[in-house]
């Protein structure tokens, strides 16, 4: 992995940094020790010239990373989405990354597509067009089915880009560790791992495989959304490097002319993406991680289509119920209770302070309240909320990042599409169906429900797993009773109690 070939993309990495000034920029927001800085200049100075120019029309950080090929492009695009590890700022920046590429020829594509599907392009598809879109991974193609005469998108991934990719990451790797190596404050920000979130990310987009099952399990979960509909895929046609789909068309959701030429009703269309977000990520845990304007469309039905399944968020059901009723608590203004729904999930340590950290949540949510309606957001009060979380010793999770990030993105759609959005207003009945259905006394009739099914599975050979579980129990309390500890009773008592309830549950379900 460390061979020369990783030393020089770090050198050209550096001297290309250098030449677009962006070095400075990356250092700063790494808050990068003297040290590390002098390491980095010695790589990239001298050998400036070395380095790629790129377009001089763009803000350094992104004219950089456009420069540097793909795998920076797509790197910067991931960090833009984690401004816990970047800082804000740099964020920003990179969020602009545009992600036009010069289209590959049509014959490779071809010759991938036959390479890939084992059949020749003319006996799969009747008609096969130039690039319609060209990105950093692949680019989509208007196709028509030679069986059935459907009109289909294909998606290509480009040309040994998957070996380009691995080469890049490596050398990431490589700079990973030599950052942590002379700047062991560094580790703070975790860079090797921040590089294996984006090798994670970046192995889901190289196979399309896993793009197709992602749009697929996404398709199932939102069949009954109304006004959604994303491109079916077509499995027949589809392998690890090209993907074919549906062919959906529609006026770009971030062109408000076009929008309102075809006679759509903007209002409605910003409440439906809020709305059809928040029930992905609460009702199904299961949302699209990159839902920016250039990935939704308007059908002339009025229907949003999304597209690019290469990042999805799951939430699971615990986090989801749990981030409910926080939200739920915001809502209602009652911070004790945000307060403890964190200790209970033991999300917040026991030792911190319940009373001061609900002030501190207090601080978080009244200011927000305070807005003018057109100015709530809660994306912004996920991450005040998280920050304070990890003041008070809460781990960063991945998945509630990339929510986090997510709504402030879908806000941001929403907003443009209907200035007066009141975000509140359209989220509220979004928290409080899902906190009726999953939190009442319903839900836990379901949950018994589907403990008792559980339970059945076991059937006869429950009583006695019971019953050893029962004596293990016992006999260690007998080891314990040998030598006192604290609590003891509490165990014994816990311990007997679900016992009881274990066994009154397999009478019942025995009965
Ligand atoms: N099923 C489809 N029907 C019609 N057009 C499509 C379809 N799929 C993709 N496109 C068009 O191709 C564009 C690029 O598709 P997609 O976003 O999936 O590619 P990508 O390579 O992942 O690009 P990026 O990562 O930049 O979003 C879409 O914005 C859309 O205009």
């Amino acid at each position: 992995m460390r061979g020369p070939h990783n030393i020089w993309r770090l050198v050209r990495t550096g001297a290309t940094l250098e030449r677009t000034g962006a070095m400075k920029i990356v250092l700063d927001a790494y808050d990068a020790p003297p040290l590390l800085r002098l390491a980095a200049r010695i790589v990239g100075w001298p050998f400036q010239w070395l380095g790629h120019p790129g377009d001089p029309t763009m803000p350094p950080a992104t004219r950089a990373l456009t420069a540097l090929g793909p795998a920076y492009i797509k790197f910067g695009q991931v960090l833009s989405t984690r401004p816990d590890l970047v800082g804000e700022d740099l964020a920003r920046q990179l969020r602009v990354l545009q992600d036009q590429l010069p289209p590959f020829p049509t014959t490779v594509a071809r010759r991938t597509v036959e390479e890939e599907l084992g059949h020749s392009v003319n006996s799969i598809y009747s008609e096969f067009s130039e690039p319609v879109a060209a990105a950093s991974i692949a680019q989509v193609h208007h196709a028509r089915l030679a069986a059935t005469g459907e009109d289909v998108a294909v998606k290509v991934l480009r040309p040994g880009i998957e070996r380009a990719f691995r080469r890049d990451i490596d050398a990431f790797y490589l700079a990973a560790s030599i950052i942590e190596f002379l700047s062991p404050a560094s580790r703070r920000l975790r860079p090797s791992e921040v590089i294996a979130h984006f090798d994670g990310v970046v192995r889901g987009e190289l196979d399309l495989r896993l793009e197709a099952a992602s749009a697929s399990t996404f398709a199932s979960n939102t069949e009954g959304d109304d006004g959604f509909r994303l491109p079916a895929v077509r499995w027949q046609e589809s392998g690890r490097r090209v993907m074919t789909m549906t062919w959906a068309e529609g006026a770009p959701l971030g062109d408000n002319a076009a929008l309102d030429a075809a006679g759509h009703d903007r209002d409605a269309l910003g409440e439906r993406v809020l709305t059809l977000f928040l029930n992905h990520a609460l009702r199904d845990g299961y949302f699209h991680g990159d839902m920016h304007q250039g990935n939704l469309k308007v059908a002339a039905d009025g229907a949003i289509i999304a597209y690019d399944f290469g990042i999805m968020g799951h939430i699971d059901e615990y986090t989801r119920r749990v981030y409910a009723e926080i939200l739920y608590g915001f809502i209602k203004r009652d911070y004790m209770r945000v307060a403890l729904v964190h200790f209970e999930a033991g999300y917040v340590p026991a030792d911190q302070d319940v009373d001061e950290f609900a002030r501190a949540l207090r601080a978080v949510g009244e200011p927000i309240f305070g807005m003018d309606a057109t100015r709530i957001s809660m994306g912004r009060l996920l991450s005040y909320l998280f920050d304070v979380t990890e003041r008070f010793g809460m781990e960063t999770r991945t998945e509630l990042i990339l929510l986090q990030r997510t709504m402030v993105v879908v806000e941001g759609v929403a907003r443009s599409l209907s200035p007066q959005i009141n975000i509140w207003e359209v989220a509220r009945p979004v928290v409080e169906d899902y906190i009726r259905r999953n939190l009442g006394p319903r839900a836990l009739a379901r949950d018994l429900g589907r403990t008792a099914e559980v339970l059945a599975r076991f059937g006869p050979r429950l009583p006695v797993l019971v019953e050893r579980a029962l004596v293990r129990q016992m006999s260690e309390l007998d080891a314990s009773a040998r030598k006192p500890r604290s609590g003891g009773w509490l165990w014994f008592s816990g311990g007997l109690g679900a016992g009881i309830v274990l066994s009154l549950i397999a009478v019942v379900i025995l009965s």
